[in-house]
This record gives structure tokens, sequence and C-alpha cells, in this order.
């Protein structure tokens, strides 16, 4: 619910318009959806994306009972019920080179892991349970049918749905489904992302500052950001605060991309046009959300291109992109269940200051203390231009909307940057 208190003063952070993180999210989800259009890609070269369509075992996996110890196939009937059997080894089965006779009673296979279990063979007994002697094995009592057996079909069986559509790719599933045989997969097509920064304060790098110039490091966050959540990234530098660069440029990309972001000029400063000009061009769904840093972030449309508008402090960019524009972005890629990132408690080394009204994601470092405890600092500085308190950090420390002040001590929920970051 939106805390939409009249009696805001400077000892609280209360914005009477602005949206809770959830609320935004929900909005920003529920006014995205796939993007058209699917490729059919090796799978290689499918890593992070998106599948289109559900993936069907053809085959169970693994296609034949194998052997999940080095040791001795030989059938269950044979175990004896005390003292020891004695049996002949009659062959050998390599993982790759089954034994493709089958064995008779008293005999067994001394077979590799991996290896196809052998005809007449239900149980493998490892090596080291064992004495051989003159091609002969001593197995004892106390093993079990069965065992050391790994059934076909056990990971995977045949006619099973292995991956649904809207699955994301991750170097877990890629292998999952290299050893179904799949040799292309359909996928989403790539989200086209176009990016640019605005401010006339904003420097070339390579370039020396002019007085109150500085270098655009929110395009290089954010272009890292999107090259990991493996977006097409149209990146169209810095323009002016101008708003007639503005405009060409906000139509551009209305014309070549699916999705536009933007840093600066979403406040209220006299050189802040862009809300303005995304009323003009399109609609505005919301543009203040109660979360410290990034309460001003522009979410909106142009058409059929879904614009989100950063706001220009360098955390905050990072923040309004990690919780609200990752997802909405990963839901136009085609994931259908977008999670978000865990959130845990952990014990709280510093003393955090806060006023209600805002969410506040301070930047923290999770370590492990020397009992073993998962516990979070936070990074020197909180201010919104500070990013070394982002580069030094490996998580967010997510302090709730009314909280007040933390002491050190106090439990406090962390957000891992998940690799993100
Ligand atoms: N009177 C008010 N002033 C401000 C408010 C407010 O509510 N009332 N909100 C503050 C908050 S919170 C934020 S966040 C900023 C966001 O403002 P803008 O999105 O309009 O950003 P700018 O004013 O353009 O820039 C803010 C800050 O960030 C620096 N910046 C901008 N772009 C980049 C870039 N690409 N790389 C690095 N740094 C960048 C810029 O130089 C400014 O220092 O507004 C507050 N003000
Ligand atoms: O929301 Mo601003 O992002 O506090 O710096």
């Amino acid at each position: 619910m939106a805390h939409t208190s009249p009696l805001s003063s400077c000892r609280d952070d209360h914005d009477p318009d602005a949206l809770t993180l959830e609320q935004a999210r929900t909005r920003a989800l529920a006014q995205v959806s796939p993007i058209r259009g699917r490729e059919c890609l090796m799978l290689r070269l499918a890593l992070g994306r998106v599948l289109a369509e559900p993936v069907i075992a053809g085959a169970p996996v693994p296609a034949h009972d194998n052997a999940a110890m080095d040791g001795y196939a030989l059938a269950g009937a044979d175990l004896p019920r005390q003292g020891k059997a004695v049996l002949d080894v009659i062959g050998t089965a390599w993982a790759g080179r089954p034994f493709m006779n089958a064995i008779g009673q008293g005999q067994c296979v001394r077979i590799m892991t991996g290896a196809m279990i052998p005809s007449g063979c239900d149980t493998v007994i490892m090596q080291e349970h064992v004495e051989v002697q003159d091609q002969r094995v001593h197995v004892g009592t106390g093993h079990r049918p069965g065992e050391n057996i790994r059934p076909a079909g056990e990971d995977i069986h045949t006619g099973q749905t292995v991956l649904a559509a809207g699955t994301l790719i991750t170097p877990a599933r890629l292998g999952l489904l290299a050893s179904l045989g799949r040799v292309e997969v359909s996928v989403h097509r790539r989200l086209r992302v176009a990016l640019f920064s605005t401010g006339d304060e904003l420097t070339a790098l390579g370039k020396p500052l002019p007085p109150g110039g500085i270098h655009d490091s929110n395009r290089h966050t954010l272009s890292g950001m999107l090259t990991r959540l493996g977006v097409e990234l149209i990146d169209m530098g810095v323009v002016r605060d101008e708003p007639r660069h503005l405009r060409e440029a906000f139509e551009e990309a209305a014309r070549c991309a699916d999705v536009l972001i933007t840093t600066g000029g979403v406040s209220v400063g006299e050189a802040d046009f862009v809300r303005d000009l995304l009323g003009e061009l399109g609609r505005i769904s919301f543009w203040k959300v109660a979360i410290k840093p990034g309460r001003p972030m522009a979410f909106g449309h142009m058409g059929q291109t879904v614009f989100m508008g950063l706001p220009g402090n360098p955390v905050s960019a990072a923040v309004t992109f990690y919780q609200i524009v990752q997802p909405a972005l990963r839901r136009m890629m085609g994931e259908i269940e977008v999670s978000l990132p865990p959130c845990f408690p952990v014990r709280c080394l510093s003393d955090l200051k806060k006023r209600p009204g805002r969410m506040e994601f301070q930047r923290g470092v999770l370590s492990q203390a020397d009992d073993g405890e998962w516990v979070v600092r936070a990074t020197s500085s909180q201010g919104s231009g500070i990013l070394s308190s982002m580069s030094e950090a490996n998580c967010f420390i997510v302090l709730e909307l009314e909280q007040g002040p933390v002491a050190a001590g106090d439990l406090v929920k962390v957000q891992p940057f998940q690799g993100l970051i």
C-alpha cells in the first residue's frame, strides 16, 4: 500500500505521490509482455536465452541401466545369505564398451562406473568390498540386491517435459539439454534495448573534464548489467539537456528498440525534461517510487516501446535497474517465472541511519565471521553519488519502508548482487 501521510516532515521521507517498490514492480511487470519473434539456435549459442517452446524428452536419460561404482556386476540372487559366495569373472564392462554376453549362475563381470549393466546382472558390488583371487571374486554378506545400479530413465523419462517454455537457459540447463542429445533449441529473439545518458555535464572518456564536467559512469554500469542480462544493446551515447535533441533521440529509439533506458533528467530541476517528454510522446505509468536511493524513476510507453527513465545519481540508477528494470526486462525476454533476488536475515555489524517513508537499499559487504555466522557491514559512505559504495559491496541491506535506524547487532535483510552488479 502506498504511504500517503500528508504530514510528512523533514524527520521522515514520506512522499504521498510515490508508489511502493512492490506497487511499482507489479505495475511494470503487468505492463510488459514477452516480445514476439523466435529463432532456432545451436545449443552452444543458447546460453542466457529463454526457451520459446517446451523441451520434451524423446528418450530416457540415462539410456541404459549402468554402474554407479567401479566393482563387479552380478545377479542379486547369487549374493550369500551367510559366509561368502565365490563368483567367476567372465569379462569386463567399460563405460562406452559394454560386455555383450549374458552371465550365468555363479558368474560376475568386472565393471567400471558408467558402464552398461550386462544382461543377467542387477547388482554392482564396489571393488573395495570384495576379495579377488585368480579371476574369482569372494563376496560376503551385507549387500542388497540392486545396489549401485543407476536405472535407465533415473534422471529423465521418455515424454517428460524437461524444461517449460519461458525457462532461462543457464549453464546447468545447457548440460541437461545436451544430455538429451538436443542439437538446437527454439528461443525468443534477443531483446533490443536502446540506452542513452542525458546531461550537459557528461564528458566523453579520454577528454579532460571542463569546469563542472563529470564522466558518464552510468552508461558503463548499465551497459555492463544489460550485457550480463544478454540483451542486444543499442548504445546511443550522451544526449544533451536540450528538448529538441532529447525528442529526436526518443523518437529514434521508439523506431528501433523494444525498450529505451535513459539516465538523468527525471527529477524536478529546470534541465529535467525526460518525464515531460515521455508524457508528450507517449504515456507515463509512474514516475516516483518510495525507495532510497532511486525515488525519481519514470516508467511508461512510447507506442510499442517500453520506456524506463532512471535517475542520474549513479547509485540510484543501479538500484532502480536491479529492483525494477531487471524483472521487467526478463519478462520481456520471455521468462515466465521472473523470480526476485533472494532476501534473508543476517546480523548487521554497523549502525545504520534510516528515516521512515522510503524503503532503503544500503550497500553492504556480506561475509563470514570467525565463529562461522554470516554477517553484514555497511560500506563506508551511503550517498547516492558514491559509486565506490557499489563497487565495494556484494549485497544490498534492505530496510523496510517504515523502519527507523538500525543499531549494530540487530538483524537486517540482505539481498546479494548475484553477479549482476
Ligand atoms: N528539489 C529536488 N531535487 C532533487 C530531487 C527532488 O525530489 N527534489 N530528487 C533528488 C534525487 S533523489 C535524485 S536521484 C536526483 C535525480 O535527478 P535526475 O534524474 O534529474 O538526475 P540529474 O539531475 O540529471 O543528475 C543527478 C546527479 O547525477 C549525476 N549524473 C547524471 N547522469 C550521470 C551519468 N550518466 N553518470 C554519472 N553521473 C551522472 C549528475 O551530474 C547529478 O550529480 O535528483 C535529486 N534532486
Ligand atoms: O532517490 Mo535519490 O536516488 O535519493 O538519490
